[in-house]
Protein backbone atom coordinates (compact mmCIF):
# COMPACT_ATOMS: atom_id res chain seq x y z
CA UNK A 1 0.00 0.00 0.00
CA UNK A 2 0.97 3.46 -0.96
CA UNK A 3 -0.61 6.71 -0.27
CA UNK A 4 0.03 9.87 -2.20
CA UNK A 5 -1.33 13.01 -0.01
CA UNK A 6 -1.77 14.92 -3.30
CA UNK A 7 -2.93 18.69 -3.42
CA UNK A 8 -1.65 22.69 -4.29
CA UNK A 9 1.02 23.92 -2.10
CA UNK A 10 -0.62 24.77 1.66
CA UNK A 11 -3.20 21.92 1.52
CA UNK A 12 -2.86 20.22 4.24
CA UNK A 13 -0.76 17.22 2.44
CA UNK A 14 2.26 17.00 5.38
CA UNK A 15 -0.34 17.17 7.86
CA UNK A 16 -2.42 14.15 6.69
CA UNK A 17 0.56 12.44 6.15
CA UNK A 18 1.89 12.53 9.30
CA UNK A 19 -0.92 11.40 10.54
CA UNK A 20 -1.21 8.60 8.58
CA UNK A 21 1.82 7.57 9.53
CA UNK A 22 1.58 7.87 12.93
CA UNK A 23 -1.45 5.25 12.72
CA UNK A 24 0.42 2.61 10.86
CA UNK A 25 3.89 3.48 11.11
CA UNK A 26 4.45 3.07 7.75
CA UNK A 27 7.83 4.22 5.64
CA UNK A 28 7.38 8.08 4.83
CA UNK A 29 9.01 10.52 2.10
CA UNK A 30 8.34 14.27 1.84
CA UNK A 31 8.39 14.97 -2.19
CA UNK A 32 10.13 18.41 -1.36
CA UNK A 33 12.97 16.49 0.21
CA UNK A 34 13.40 15.04 -3.64
CA UNK A 35 13.51 18.24 -5.51
CA UNK A 36 16.66 19.26 -6.76
CA UNK A 37 18.09 22.82 -5.16
CA UNK A 38 17.48 24.57 -8.52
CA UNK A 39 13.63 23.67 -7.76
CA UNK A 40 13.34 24.81 -4.60
CA UNK A 41 15.55 27.54 -5.68
CA UNK A 42 13.29 28.52 -8.21
CA UNK A 43 9.59 28.16 -6.71
CA UNK A 44 11.81 30.57 -3.56
CA UNK A 45 11.64 33.04 -6.18
CA UNK A 46 8.31 32.75 -6.84
CA UNK A 47 8.67 30.83 -10.33
CA UNK A 48 6.55 27.74 -10.55
CA UNK A 49 7.63 24.71 -12.06
CA UNK A 50 7.05 23.49 -15.59
CA UNK A 51 6.80 20.05 -16.78
CA UNK A 52 10.67 19.30 -17.52
CA UNK A 53 11.50 20.68 -13.89
CA UNK A 54 9.26 17.97 -12.57
CA UNK A 55 9.65 14.75 -14.75
CA UNK A 56 12.78 13.64 -12.89
CA UNK A 57 11.88 14.65 -9.67
CA UNK A 58 8.37 12.27 -10.68
CA UNK A 59 10.30 9.31 -11.70
CA UNK A 60 12.40 9.63 -8.58
CA UNK A 61 9.63 9.43 -6.22
CA UNK A 62 8.23 6.90 -7.84
CA UNK A 63 11.14 4.85 -7.99
CA UNK A 64 11.75 5.16 -4.09
CA UNK A 65 8.35 4.05 -3.55
CA UNK A 66 8.80 0.56 -5.95
CA UNK A 67 11.91 0.37 -3.97
CA UNK A 68 10.05 0.21 -0.57
CA UNK A 69 7.16 -1.88 -2.47
CA UNK A 70 9.52 -4.35 -3.18
CA UNK A 71 10.82 -5.27 0.20
CA UNK A 72 7.53 -5.59 1.48
CA UNK A 73 6.99 -1.95 2.76
CA UNK A 74 4.15 0.20 2.63
CA UNK A 75 5.06 4.10 2.28
CA UNK A 76 3.18 7.31 2.96
CA UNK A 77 4.53 10.29 0.92
CA UNK A 78 3.16 13.83 0.31
CA UNK A 79 3.60 15.45 -3.64
CA UNK A 80 1.42 18.12 -5.36
CA UNK A 81 0.80 15.83 -8.37
CA UNK A 82 -1.00 17.90 -9.57
CA UNK A 83 -1.43 16.66 -13.32
CA UNK A 84 -2.93 13.32 -14.34
CA UNK A 85 0.53 12.51 -16.28
CA UNK A 86 2.78 13.35 -13.06
CA UNK A 87 0.44 10.55 -11.40
CA UNK A 88 1.05 8.12 -14.26
CA UNK A 89 4.59 8.61 -13.55
CA UNK A 90 3.92 8.16 -9.70
CA UNK A 91 2.11 5.20 -9.86
CA UNK A 92 3.82 3.29 -12.74
CA UNK A 93 7.10 1.56 -10.98
CA UNK A 94 4.90 0.18 -8.32
CA UNK A 95 2.59 -0.62 -10.84
CA UNK A 96 4.59 -2.98 -12.67
CA UNK A 97 5.70 -5.10 -9.95
CA UNK A 98 2.16 -6.45 -10.34
CA UNK A 99 -1.45 -6.59 -8.76
CA UNK A 100 -1.46 -6.68 -5.10
CA UNK A 101 0.26 -3.42 -5.02
CA UNK A 102 -1.53 -0.29 -5.08
CA UNK A 103 -0.92 3.23 -4.87
CA UNK A 104 -3.91 5.23 -3.79
CA UNK A 105 -3.99 9.30 -3.94
CA UNK A 106 -5.76 11.42 -1.15
CA UNK A 107 -6.67 14.60 -2.54
CA UNK A 108 -6.77 17.75 -0.10
CA UNK A 109 -9.67 19.92 -2.09
CA UNK A 110 -10.90 22.91 -1.15
CA UNK A 111 -11.43 26.53 -1.72
CA UNK A 112 -8.37 29.26 -2.94
CA UNK A 113 -9.50 31.88 -0.05
CA UNK A 114 -9.07 29.30 2.74
CA UNK A 115 -5.66 27.62 1.68
CA UNK A 116 -4.27 31.05 1.01
CA UNK A 117 -5.35 32.15 4.61
CA UNK A 118 -3.11 28.99 5.89
CA UNK A 119 -0.15 30.07 3.49
CA UNK A 120 0.04 33.47 4.92
CA UNK A 121 -0.08 32.09 8.48
CA UNK A 122 2.77 29.56 7.65
CA UNK A 123 5.80 30.78 8.91
CA UNK A 124 9.71 29.45 7.53
CA UNK A 125 8.62 27.61 4.42
CA UNK A 126 10.21 28.19 0.56
CA UNK A 127 6.99 28.14 -1.07
CA UNK A 128 5.35 31.39 -1.56
CA UNK A 129 2.18 32.20 -1.34
CA UNK A 130 2.17 33.47 -4.69
CA UNK A 131 2.36 30.84 -5.99
CA UNK A 132 -0.96 29.56 -4.91
CA UNK A 133 -2.51 30.35 -8.24
CA UNK A 134 -0.27 29.07 -10.59
CA UNK A 135 -1.07 25.61 -8.38
CA UNK A 136 -4.78 26.12 -8.52
CA UNK A 137 -4.54 26.75 -12.40
CA UNK A 138 -2.30 23.23 -12.81
CA UNK A 139 -4.37 21.42 -10.89
CA UNK A 140 -6.16 18.51 -12.24
CA UNK A 141 -8.96 16.74 -10.29
CA UNK A 142 -8.82 12.82 -10.10
CA UNK A 143 -10.38 11.35 -12.36
CA UNK A 144 -13.08 8.23 -11.89
CA UNK A 145 -10.57 5.35 -12.88
CA UNK A 146 -7.74 6.66 -10.60
CA UNK A 147 -7.27 4.64 -7.25
CA UNK A 148 -7.51 7.87 -4.56
CA UNK A 149 -10.12 9.63 -2.68
CA UNK A 150 -10.89 13.34 -2.62
CA UNK A 151 -11.74 14.94 0.80
CA UNK A 152 -12.10 18.25 2.22
CA UNK A 153 -9.47 20.19 3.58
CA UNK A 154 -11.36 22.10 6.15
CA UNK A 155 -11.88 18.47 7.85
CA UNK A 156 -9.96 18.09 10.70
CA UNK A 157 -6.91 16.24 10.64
CA UNK A 158 -8.05 13.14 12.57
CA UNK A 159 -11.40 12.78 10.64
CA UNK A 160 -8.84 13.19 7.32
CA UNK A 161 -6.77 10.23 8.32
CA UNK A 162 -9.96 8.50 9.23
CA UNK A 163 -10.93 8.86 5.58
CA UNK A 164 -7.81 7.89 3.68
CA UNK A 165 -7.44 5.20 6.27
CA UNK A 166 -11.01 3.91 5.17
CA UNK A 167 -10.07 4.05 1.67
CA UNK A 168 -7.00 2.44 1.88
CA UNK A 169 -9.06 -0.48 3.74
CA UNK A 170 -11.55 -0.84 0.70
CA UNK A 171 -10.05 -2.83 -1.72
CA UNK A 172 -10.22 -1.70 -5.45
N1 LIG B 1 -7.07 19.94 8.32
C1 LIG B 1 -6.49 21.10 8.67
N2 LIG B 1 -7.21 22.00 9.40
C2 LIG B 1 -6.64 23.19 9.75
N3 LIG B 1 -5.39 23.60 9.41
C3 LIG B 1 -4.65 22.75 8.70
C4 LIG B 1 -5.17 21.47 8.29
N4 LIG B 1 -4.21 20.85 7.57
C5 LIG B 1 -3.15 21.69 7.53
N5 LIG B 1 -3.41 22.84 8.21
C6 LIG B 1 -2.49 23.99 8.34
O1 LIG B 1 -2.32 24.56 7.04
C7 LIG B 1 -0.95 24.86 6.78
C8 LIG B 1 -0.47 24.08 5.56
O2 LIG B 1 -0.49 22.67 5.87
P1 LIG B 1 0.61 21.67 5.36
O3 LIG B 1 1.98 22.20 5.60
O4 LIG B 1 0.25 20.34 5.91
O5 LIG B 1 0.30 21.72 3.78
P2 LIG B 1 1.10 21.12 2.56
O6 LIG B 1 0.09 20.80 1.53
O7 LIG B 1 1.99 20.02 3.02
O8 LIG B 1 1.97 22.34 2.07
P3 LIG B 1 3.24 22.40 1.08
O9 LIG B 1 2.93 21.62 -0.13
O10 LIG B 1 3.41 23.85 0.75
O11 LIG B 1 4.40 21.84 1.86
C9 LIG B 1 -0.18 24.52 8.06
O12 LIG B 1 -0.02 25.71 8.81
C10 LIG B 1 -1.09 23.55 8.78
O13 LIG B 1 -0.96 23.59 10.17
O1 LIG C 1 4.82 20.52 -8.12
C1 LIG C 1 5.17 21.55 -7.54
O2 LIG C 1 5.00 22.69 -7.98
C2 LIG C 1 5.82 21.41 -6.20
O3 LIG C 1 5.77 20.12 -5.70
C3 LIG C 1 5.15 22.28 -5.18
O4 LIG C 1 3.83 21.86 -5.05
C4 LIG C 1 5.91 22.33 -3.87
O5 LIG C 1 6.98 21.43 -3.84
C5 LIG C 1 5.12 22.10 -2.63
O6 LIG C 1 3.75 22.27 -2.73
C6 LIG C 1 5.68 23.00 -1.55
O7 LIG C 1 5.79 22.28 -0.44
Amino acid sequence: MHVVAMGVSGSGKSTVAEGVVERTGWVFAEADAFHPQANIDKMSQGVPLTDEDRWPWLHDLAAWMAEHAARGEDTVITCSALKRTYRDVLRADVAALGAGHRVVFAHLDGSAEVIAERLEGRQGHFMPASLLQSQIDTLEDLEPDEDGVVLDLTAAPEVLVDRVMASVATGR
